[in-house]
């Protein structure tokens, strides 16, 4: 029978993720023994664990199928695969920073001057597009170090929340790359590992999809139905049963999360009671 390979990070920033999104698409696998391969049982795959500047290449080269490493990565290592599916998680941005006390005239600043970081071709590419000439050096971590260390004027390296570049006395000056993580795909993959990529695709879409929704249900004075029904489009449009209760009924539907708020103001100002939200698992359109 045929199975597709996938590689993911062994351990880092994207392993728990990883995992938790394929156990949530129901493939059963182990992953706390050590081993750097694991055979689902339920799904045809194996998974090999792996580190993550590793994966691009093994993906490219067929050795993986299909891979799982920020965006950051995969533009970086720059081999030949697809870009499948964005993830969503493991936000992250690549910026130039530099000491805090320095002023920044702007891009000028790193003139003709030594830049360290882990992702050369990105931060080249950055420079060239700008017309900017730097010598970049390139160091595998610990980047944040190096402009104390005389090594570098700036650095250009991953930030998240900016708590790391604070507490090594730098500050973001450029953000010029924005990643996530991604699946990476092998190009032209064989009808029959295409077939249960696709099938893997259909549940991630519909992990993700239950992730922007919740699901509502509320009581509502029949009275505002009409204006409530407005408030809620749902999938195709709200579930409305009577209630005991002479004049009131039972509203069910589903929301965009980015409208929580919002809607949930317009149900109580339309006189809606009990109102109960529950996260969606899954969905399928
Ligand atoms: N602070 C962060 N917030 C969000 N995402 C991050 C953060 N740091 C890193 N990432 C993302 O996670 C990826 C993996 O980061 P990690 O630090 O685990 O890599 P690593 O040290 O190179 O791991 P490995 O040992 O596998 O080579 C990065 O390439 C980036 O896409
Ligand atoms: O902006 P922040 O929220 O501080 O995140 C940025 C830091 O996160 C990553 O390192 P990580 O914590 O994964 O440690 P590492 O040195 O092992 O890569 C990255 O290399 C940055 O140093
Ligand atoms: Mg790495």
């Amino acid at each position: 029978m045929t199975t597709i390979r996938i590689a993911i990070q062994k351990k880092g920033r994207l392993s728990d993720e990883s995992i938790k999104l394929l156990k949530e698409c129901g493939i059963k696998f182990s992953n706390g023994t050590g081993k750097l391969k694991a055979k689902a049982s339920n799904f045809p795959v194996e998974f090999l664990f792996l580190r993550d500047d590793d994966i691009p290449g093994y993906v490219a080269d067929g050795v993986a199928d299909l891979g799982i490493v920020g965006l950051n990565e995969a533009v970086e290592k720059d081999k030949n695969t697809d870009i499948v599916k964005e993830l969503g998680f493991s936000k992250c941005r690549l910026s130039l920073a530099i000491p805090k006390d320095k002023d920044y005239p702007g891009l000028q600043y790193f003139e003709g001057q030594s830049v360290a970081t882990s992702y050369p071709k990105i931060l080249e590419d950055y420079f060239k597009e700008k017309g900017i000439n730097a010598d970049i050096h390139e160091i595998s971590g610990s980047v944040e170090i190096a402009p104390s260390i005389g090594l570098a004027v700036g650095i250009c390296d991953i930030v998240s929340t900016g708590s790391t570049l604070m507490s090594n006395g730098l500050k973001e000056v450029e953000e010029i790359f924005y990643s996530q993580a991604v699946l990476l795909g092998h190009k032209d993959l064989p009808a029959e590992k295409q077939a249960i990529l696709n099938k893997l695709l259909f549940r991630i879409d519909a992990v993700q999809e239950g992730k922007t929704k919740k699901y509502i249900m509320l009581n509502a004075p029949n009275h505002s139905l009409d204006q409530i029904i407005e408030i809620l489009p749902g999938v195709k449009s709200p579930t409305i049963t009577p209630l005991k209760s002479e004049g009131w009924s039972s509203v069910q539907a589903v929301i965009n999360e980015d409208d929580f708020w919002e809607v949930i103001e317009g149900l109580k100002a339309n006189g809606a009671e009990g109102i109960l939200v529950l996260p969606i698992e899954k969905m399928i359109a």
